[in-house]
């Protein structure tokens, strides 16, 4: 009988695609030789392809931590597995549980034929170890739903095929099934081929969806090593990331450390200033109510300055009158300076007795009676020449006795210091015998200065008080020497002609010296250095000279020029301080031109002042070079003061009754009164009048 039932030309073996051998070939593989091998050959192959997968990704898969990480992952699939197929098995002899049937049928048709043989238990076993291997395989865990689904849906059929009818093999599994409630397969006559024929149509329907699932599985599969490679990619490149982020995580650590101390010590820092800024604030409130304080005190001061500017302008009005007043009065005062100058007389001799000095004490001194202050008696010690002489008393201005002090004589002649500053001309000379104490009049000695530094002393002193009242001196020096009628300039050792002229344009009176050295002197110690180089000068030469200085004339003149600039007024004064040579009696003396031109000088000045005494018309001035240079100091508008210095020896009585002779003469001599000179306008000295 020829069947009706169509041939089942469907039902193709399926023919593998040839493609290259992926690891889910093996797994396609094992599933249609059904193999009863029934290790875990996937994840060895898994675990087998690392070191592949180490040496393909190079440096990036050899790090310990990505093998590490891969060995985990297969251990956890193999785990997974492990227990996916525990439960199964757990499931399996659960009581009541759908036992899982096999399906020899399929792995038959599919698989080896060598293997066919086995046991449909063993077929079954392995299908269902093979099919929770495919389940389980998945290296990226998918998505809820995909590979799992399909795993359990795998088990679903294999479970729902183990409660159909099966035939062959199967039947061995329905027969030897456990479960009471699957119903004994049917059996099919051998004859029955239409009944056959749709038993295998329906496996063939069964089998061919599994394979069409199997293949999506496959295909599914198939993506997981390039899902692998991407996700071993990405898990090194997140490796990487991660390193670089530890790396970036410690620098951050580093310098959020960095930052810390950083903080820290800005946070010391930060109290520190915090308790300066206390400080400071303190100190700025002590300020503040200092400043407060002060402001109000600049205030008060305000006021005052306003007011002391007030009291100022009237002071400053005030000062001007009295600055006048002062003027006038100053101007008052010199006249009757010069008055009472000219009642005390033009010409003023002073006598001074010098004491004998320590070697001298086995001298036979003469007998000195000092009746009072102006009045002095000599008298001789040998009794002839004390009758001959008589009585000899003399009245002078004034006689300092031998304990006479130096600043007794000095405040004697201050008055005349006074005038010359006035504008008067002043001659202060001393007249003596040698010996008799001249010098140490004029000069003193070193620690007991004599009447010229003494000068110099007020007359600095007076021109500072004198700038206060607006009158400015000008001091000009000149030293000379008159030896045997020629001139010598002291301040300077050349050899040079220098002679007495008339000033040009000048009244009769006004003379100088040429060639001589004038220095303008502006403080006390530049005049003392001046006169030192003159005393200096004058010694050298009296080495060369053979004792000159005791035989010469020295005249120190300072010219003394005021001008008050306000009042526009000029006063030109001068001091004439002279140390004369010794006056000698010819009888005694050796050096006999010398005695005479002294003498003959001293004669001159006699003359001078005699004349002038009588009031004659022609004074003889031009006699000798020390009238003719005293000239301006002697007479008209002069004052003039002698000292006669005497020693108190016996052997000098008759030089020494001499030289007061000529003073008492000298001081009986009543001169004009004298006048002042003063410019005004700016009349210069050459153009002045005597007013
Ligand atoms: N009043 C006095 N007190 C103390 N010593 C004095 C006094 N007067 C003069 N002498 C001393 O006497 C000595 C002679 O005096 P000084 O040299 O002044 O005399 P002189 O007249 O200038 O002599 P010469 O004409 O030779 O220059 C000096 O040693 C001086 O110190």
């Amino acid at each position: 009988m020829e069947s009706r039932l169509p041939k089942p030309t469907g039902l193709k073996r399926p023919t593998p695609a040839i493609k290259p051998i992926l690891p889910t070939d093996r797994i396609k593989a094992s599933t249609n030789s059904i193999s009863a091998n029934t290790t875990m050959q996937p994840l060895s192959r898994d675990l087998q392809n690392i070191p592949q997968a180490m040496r393909r990704f190079g440096a990036r898969a050899a790090s310990p931590e990505a093998s590490s990480a891969i060995q985990n992952r297969v251990k956890l699939r193999r785990s997974r597995s492990v227990n996916d197929i525990n439960e199964l098995r757990r499931n399996n002899k659960r009581p009541g549980a759908p036992k899982m049937p096999s399906i020899p049928c399929k792995f038959q048709r599919f698989g080896n034929s060598s293997t066919t043989s086995s046991t449909s238990m063993t077929a079954s076993a392995t299908a269902s170890v093979a099919v929770t291997r495919v389940a389980t395989v998945p290296v990226k865990r998918p998505p809820p739903g995909t590979t799992t689904t399909t795993a359990r849906t795998l088990l679903r059929s294999t479970s729902t095929q183990s409660t159909k009818p099966k035939a062959g093999a199967g039947a061995g599994a329905g027969a030897t099934g456990s479960s009471s409630t699957v119903a004994a397969p049917k059996r099919i006559a051998p004859y029955d081929f239409k009944a056959r024929f749709h038993d295998l149509l329906d496996k063939h329907k069964v089998l061919k969806a599994k394979n069409e699932k199997l293949l999506d599985d496959m295909t599914d599969l198939e993506s997981l090593p390039s899902q692998l490679e991407e996700t071993q990619d990405k898990l090194i490149e997140t490796q990487t990331t991660l390193k670089n982020t530890l790396t970036h995580k410690e620098c951050l650590q580093r310098q959020v450390n960095q930052q810390t101390s950083k903080i820290e010590t800005i946070t010391g820092t930060l109290g520190r200033i915090n308790c300066e800024l206390d400080l400071l604030k303190t100190t700025h409130q002590k300020m503040k109510s200092q400043h407060d304080s002060l402001s109000a005190e600049v205030l008060e001061q305000r006021d005052q300055i306003e007011m002391l500017i007030r009291e100022k302008e009237q002071l400053t009005a005030e000062r001007d009158i009295y600055k006048e007043q002062l003027f006038q009065s100053n101007m008052d005062r010199k006249e009757l300076h010069n008055t009472v100058m000219d009642l005390r007389g033009n010409i003023r001799v002073f006598c001074r007795v010098r004491p004998p000095l320590d070697y001298e004490l086995s001298r036979l001194s003469c007998t000195w009676t000092y009746y009072d202050e102006a009045t002095v008696e000599l008298q001789s010690l040998d009794s002839q020449a004390k009758n001959k002489m008589g009585q000899q008393i003399f009245t002078f201005d004034q006689v300092f006795h031998p304990n006479s002090l130096q600043e007794d004589i000095f405040a004697s002649v201050a008055p005349l210091i006074q005038s010359a500053l006035d504008g008067y001309n002043i001659c202060i000379f001393a007249y003596g015998q040698t010996g008799s104490g001249k010098t140490y009049t004029m000069d003193g000695v070193p620690d007991n200065v004599g009447v010229i530094p003494r000068t110099v002393d007020l007359l600095f002193e007076s021109i500072s008080t004198y700038r206060k009242t607006g009158w400015k001196y000008e001091i000009k020096a000149t030293f000379l020497e008159i030896y045997n009628e020629v001139l010598y300039d002291l301040l300077s050792n050349e050899q040079k002609e220098m002679e007495i002229r008339m000033a040009k344009g000048a009244n009769k009176n006004d003379i100088y010296v040429s060639n001589i050295t004038e220095e303008t002197v502006t403080d006390p110690n530049n005049l003392r250095r001046l006169m030192d180089l003159a005393k200096a000068n004058r010694a050298t030469a009296s080495t060369a000279g053979n004792e000159r200085s005791s035989r010469s004339h020295a005249v120190t003149k300072l010219e003394l020029i005021g001008y008050h600039a306000e009042k526009d007024e000029m006063s030109v004064g001068s001091i004439n301080l002279v140390d004369l040579a010794g006056s000698e009696s010819p009888k005694t003396s050796v050096r006999m031109t010398e005695t005479k031109n002294i003498n003959r000088s001293l004669s001159e000045l006699t003359n001078v002042i005699l004349a002038l005494l009588q009031k004659q018309d022609h004074i003889p001035y031009r006699n000798s070079k020390l009238t003719h240079l005293l000239m301006p100091s002697l007479g008209g508008n002069s004052k003039t003061l002698m000292f006669i210095n005497v020693s108190p020896f016996q052997d000098c009585f008759h030089e020494s009754v001499k030289s007061l002779r000529f003073a008492a003469s000298v001081n009986s001599c009543k001169m004009a009164k004298a006048k002042r000179n003063r410019y005004l306008n700016n009349a210069s000295a050459s153009s002045n009048t005597s007013c």
